[in-house]
């Protein structure tokens, strides 16, 4: 299993604090969420600790090894990312768009080899999308694409598997499908998930532990139970909810939320 460190991350964009003074250690095989209000930097985060943006300041250690000093094909076999928005600039077919996350393993002037065609035989098979695996990308709907997304993901063979709101654009019934795959294979194969959720009762429900984040800061992490408080829904969400417990999986459920203003005086409104 892989664990990852963010140790003293700081990020700045043109003057702007972005990210500052974060420090996670994210839990090894266990799925973690990321919540918190629009533009709070959430995605910046994970395109940090990927690598694809450089921090201003801090480290992000992977089992002890500095992202920094790996080449980024050592860096892809450990850390696969999904972004948020997934655009091709040319269509292309099921099976050779989840072949190109087997690049880090390609050996000079080869192609793909027998292991690549088995992960990703494994990778459409896991998540339902090989009935479409001949399609092109441009016949499928919204939740069939993502399901070829997350097979991108998974064929890559990383240990580490970044999300950034990975049920965005999908139908109720698709989203809890994309979020049941996730678990059963992180499950099954011990994953270290993180994920982008915006559905508060998503995150309660299929995470280990949750990281509340605002204004560029982690104020809070911990299982779903000691996060989930009104204190901090007012917080970071301006809301206010009733917090039971869910019989069945233990975890807390938010229902009957509610706007949650102060005016100036500090009178609710
Ligand atoms: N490339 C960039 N150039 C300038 N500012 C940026 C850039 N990328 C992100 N930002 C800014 O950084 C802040 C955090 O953005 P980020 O996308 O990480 O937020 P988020 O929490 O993921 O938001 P959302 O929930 O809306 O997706 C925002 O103010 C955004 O405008």
């Amino acid at each position: 299993m892989t664990s990852v460190t963010i140790e003293n991350m700081d990020l700045t964009i043109d003057e702007k604090d972005i990210l500052k003074d974060i420090n996670l250690e994210l839990m090894s095989g266990k799925i973690t969420t990321i919540i918190g209000p629009n533009g709070c930097g959430k995605s910046t985060l994970l395109k940090a600790v990927s690598n694809i943006i450089r921090a201003s300041d801090g480290s992000v250690y992977i089992n002890d090894l500095d992202i920094r000093q790996m080449k980024s094909k050592d860096l892809a076999k450990k850390i696969s990312i999904l972004s948020q928005k997934n655009r091709l600039q040319y269509d292309l077919k099921v099976h050779d768009l989840v072949g190109f996350s087997r690049y880090p393993y390609l050996k000079r002037f080869r192609g793909l080899s027998p292991e690549d065609h088995k992960m990703i035989d494994w990778a459409l098979t896991e998540t339902g999308a090989d009935e479409f695996r001949d399609r092109m990308m441009s016949e499928l709907s919204g939740g069939q694409a993502q399901r070829v997304w997350i097979s991108l993901l998974l064929a890559q063979g990383a240990d580490v598997l970044l999300l950034d709101e990975p049920t965005t654009y999908l139908d109720i019934h698709h989203q809890l499908e994309t979020l049941n795959i996730i678990r059963k294979l992180n499950q099954k194969a011990h994953q270290t998930v993180v994920m982008v959720l915006h559905d508060i009762n998503q995150a309660l429900k299929y995470s280990d532990e949750i990281v509340v984040m605002n204004k560029g800061r982690v104020i809070k992490t911990g299982t779903p139970a000691e996060v989930l408080t009104n204190e901090t829904l007012n917080e970071v969400f301006n809301i206010n909810g009733k917090i039971t417990t869910d019989p069945v999986t233990g975890k807390p459920v938010l229902t009957d939320y509610e706007l949650f203003c102060r005016t100036v005086d500090g009178r609710e409104s």
